[in-house]
């Protein structure tokens, strides 16, 4: 009896809490549980490849490409992105054009001057000279260096103004950002407003912004952002230059001059003059905050008729009339009569309006006509009358955001319900697109036939495949069909994605990777698109490999249990599996491969030849395949032991293990390691993370009585000594009294030192 449970399969005969318990118990008898758990072995298994986003062309926790972006040398294209104006605009911001930093007063006086003597455009039309120099009336407080005719310095209403701004500004911003603007400001301040920037303010004093004057101040405050990044480079240029005279001086040596050039570029970089969209409209929000604190916004005022009369038109001091919309009137008065007549009415401010509204246009002509005629006002001095149709440009804007807001909140929306597809298009217009990751052979799939180690069966069988993807002439030639896929079969985590990885890798060409779940959706149809779309990118991208991994998601025989109707959303999905797949001709260099833990529930249609012609079973590794894979993934582990034995043993405690198993098992060992401060990872550190492997996390919690241990350690002994002892027992590997994983308290490990075939079982 005790042999024949020593010789089952499983190779663990450890004693549990309630074994222990009864164990302890004298009238009851109980059997230890034998066996690892499998799903315990299968736990934590990571598959890097699918963390990578499908937009993502290079892996970027890859350390390689970290690496070569590092050491990448520029390039002479690389200074050509950096701060180079747009077609155009080259003059404009060069030393001699207007909106140069050189004609602010702190530069020295250059071409302005001289240029404006020479420049005969610029010269004031004959009696007209005195208006416009420094002591005509007209003349704006320009800044304090006479060459700088292009700047004119705000007063100190206006700089309060901005400063009031400033102080707003900087609570809704991040301190870097605010910092930024703070320096903008103040170099404002010093430095002036462009004239042109002045001039529509000047403008806006007499009439309301409209769009088109809105527009205008938007690219003018755009100017001057770029204005101020193009100083702050040179500013940038003139520092550096500096500092390497300097540096040439004191003759430092080589390699620090190195490191501040390096210095330097990177500060280039922070100022080019490129103006991104951020900038555009942060500078343009600035611009209209600017605008609307310096310059109040129209002050209106409604009114009668009757005001309208008695107050300024029977006095005379009415200079025009505009009808808006047919149904408002609006009043523009002498202002300096007004001002005369009311020393206290806000009239006399150039932006301040009086409205009336009116019943009708007829009405209103005929009231005007009646009290023009009292007064006797003769016809060629009778008010002027316009009739102006408008839409203001804020409400208008404001009857549009709603729309806005809405089409803005469903784009939105779908952005986030869709993630990403891999054709691009995304959200809710995606939704049938495939959601297959596309690796590119050049620089994600650096997996090759060496690195999938045992399963040479296996390999040499797809090596067929490889062998068409490259030559493909070479069979076409004599007439031979290329198999359309293979069905790569086996226990979790023996390596058939791998192999999938490596056959593209091998290849050289693009590789498409879907698990079956990702085609089934709620929706009706959705699958089946998918499907479609795979199969047309793939072939768009031919030659390339399509691997459809757990295909027992979709392919699922039919009318089994799963599907629930002849209309099944799943079946649709298989049938357009099963359509593509004949859809190809035998030219089309598609190759799809795919990956079951289930071969025996797929429908039979898939597994018929033309479609997964081949058949590919990999199984656990054996002894030798597991050394294989032990020495695949030591050579990514600092260890100083003879790899030769120590694969040798590894391979030896792990029967049972898969390739992910044992990939883990590694990982582990060096975790122990690192955690323990050690230079290398030791034989010791092996077999801990074996143990915890095969047995789970040590339960330095449960600390079992003196009585208890006992029990513990006489029942793993008997084990031991029965698997020591008999002939047909397995031999003892290892004893533990040490609590692990869900209850077990002990176990004895006796692995199988070969396979078993039936009749000895
Ligand atoms: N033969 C092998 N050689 C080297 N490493 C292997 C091998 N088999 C598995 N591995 C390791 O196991 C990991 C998981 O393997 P893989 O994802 O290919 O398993 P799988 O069979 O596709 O599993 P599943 O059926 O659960 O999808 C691999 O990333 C690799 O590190």
């Amino acid at each position: 009896m005790m042999t024949t449970l020593l010789q089952r399969s499983s190779n663990l005969a450890r004693i549990s809490t309630s074994s222990l318990e009864s164990s302890l118990c004298p009238h009851s008898f109980s059997l230890p549980r034998f066996g690892p758990r499998p799903s315990r072995l299968a736990t934590s298994r990571r598959r890097p490849y699918a963390t990578i986003k499908p937009g993502d062309l290079k892996d970027p926790k890859d350390p390689k490409d970290a690496e070569a972006n590092i050491n990448r040398k520029p390039v002479a294209g690389d200074e050509e992105k950096k701060g180079k104006a747009a077609p155009g605009f080259e003059r404009l911001y060069d030393n001699a054009g207007p909106m140069s930093p050189q004609t602010t007063r702190n530069h020295e006086p250059l071409q302005s001057s001289k240029h404006s003597e020479q420049d005969p455009q610029s010269k004031a039309a004959p009696g007209l000279v005195n208006l416009y120099d420094k002591t005509g009336p007209m003349s704006p407080q320009t800044s304090d260096d006479p060459d700088s005719p292009q700047m004119s310095k705000l007063n100190k209403e206006e700089q309060e103004a901005v400063d009031r701004l400033m102080e707003t500004l900087k609570k809704g911003l991040p301190a870097s950002q605010s910092k930024l603007l703070e320096e903008a400001f103040h170099d404002m301040k010093r430095t002036g407003i462009p004239m042109e920037i002045r001039d529509v303010m000047n403008k806006l004093k007499d009439r309301p912004l409209d769009l088109a004057t809105a527009a205008q101040l938007i690219r003018l405050t755009n100017k001057v952002g770029r204005q101020y990044a193009e100083k702050k480079m040179s500013e940038e240029d003139q520092n550096s230059s500096t500092s390497q005279k300097e540096e040439s001086k004191s003759s430092i040596s080589g390699d620090q001059g190195k490191k501040k050039k390096s210095g330097e570029s990177s500060n280039f970089k922070e100022f080019t003059a490129n103006m991104d969209t951020g900038t555009f409209l942060v500078t343009a929000l600035v611009g209209y905050l600017l605008y609307r604190t310096v310059i109040p916004g129209e002050n209106s005022k409604e009114i009668t008729w009757q005001e309208f009369k008695t107050t300024f038109f029977d006095k005379g001091l009415v200079d025009k009339l505009t009808v808006l919309n047919r149904n408002r009137v609006r009043v523009d008065l002498h202002r300096e009569a007004t001002g005369r007549m009311y020393p206290e009415s806000p009239a006399q401010h150039g932006n301040f309006r009086y409205y009336f509204s009116i019943g009708s246009v007829e009405a209103f002509e005929r009231k005007l006509e009646t009290a023009q005629n009292e007064l006797d006002i003769p016809s060629s001095e009778r008010i002027p009358v316009s009739y102006v149709d408008e839409v203001p440009w804020l409400s208008g804007l404001f009857s549009f955001a709603p729309t806005v807001l809405f089409i803005g909140g469903l784009y939105w929306l779908s952005r986030r319900a869709g993630g990403g597809g891999a054709s691009g298009q995304s959200g809710i217009f995606g939704i049938g697109k495939s959601r297959a990751k596309k690796f590119n052979h050049e620089t994600d799939i650096n997996i090759r036939f060496k690195d999938v180690a045992g399963m040479d069966e296996a390999k040499a069988e797809i090596m067929e495949f490889v062998s068409f993807l490259k030559e493909p002439g070479q069979y076409q030639r004599l007439g031979a069909k290329i198999p359309r896929g293979a069905l790569l079969s086996g226990p979790p985590g023996t390596g058939k994605t791998l192999l999938a990885k490596a056959t593209a890798g091998e290849s050289q060409v693009p590789f498409f990777s879907i698990s079956g779940s990702e085609f089934v959706e709620i929706f009706v149809g959705v699958g089946a698109s998918r499907v479609r779309d795979l199969f047309q990118n793939a072939r768009k991208h031919a030659p390339c490999i399509i691997f459809i991994d757990e295909i027992d998601a979709v392919g699922k025989a039919r009318g089994k249990g799963g599907f629930s109707g002849g209309n099944d959303e799943r079946e649709g999905t298989l049938n357009q599996i099963l359509t593509e797949m004949d859809g190809f001709n035998t030219s089309e260099q598609v190759i799809v491969l795919a990956g079951t833990n289930r071969p025996d529930v797929l429908d039979k249609a898939l597994l018929r030849p033309g479609r997964f012609d081949r058949q590919i079973s990999i199984d656990k590794p054996t002894m030798e395949g597991r050394k294989q894979i032990f020495r695949v993934h030591l050579g990514k582990i600092v260890t100083s032991e003879n790899l030769d034995h120590l694969t040798g043993r590894l391979a030896a405690l792990t029967p049972g293990f898969s390739g992910a198993d044992i990939a883990n098992c590694v990982n582990e060992a060096a975790l122990i390691a690192a955690r323990t401060s050690a230079d290398k990872v030791a034989m010791t550190h092996f077999e801990q993370a074996i143990e915890r492997v095969i047995g789970g996390l040590e339960k330095k919690s449960l600390v079992l009585n003196p009585e208890e241990k006992r029990t513990v350690a006489y029942h793993e002994a008997g084990h031991a000594i029965c698997g020591w002892f008999f002939k047909y027992a397995d031999p003892l590997l290892k004893v533990s009294i040490i609590p692990r994983g869900q209850g077990a308290l002990g176990y004895a490990q006796l692995p199988p030192p070969r396979r078993r075939l039936p009749h000895e079982r």
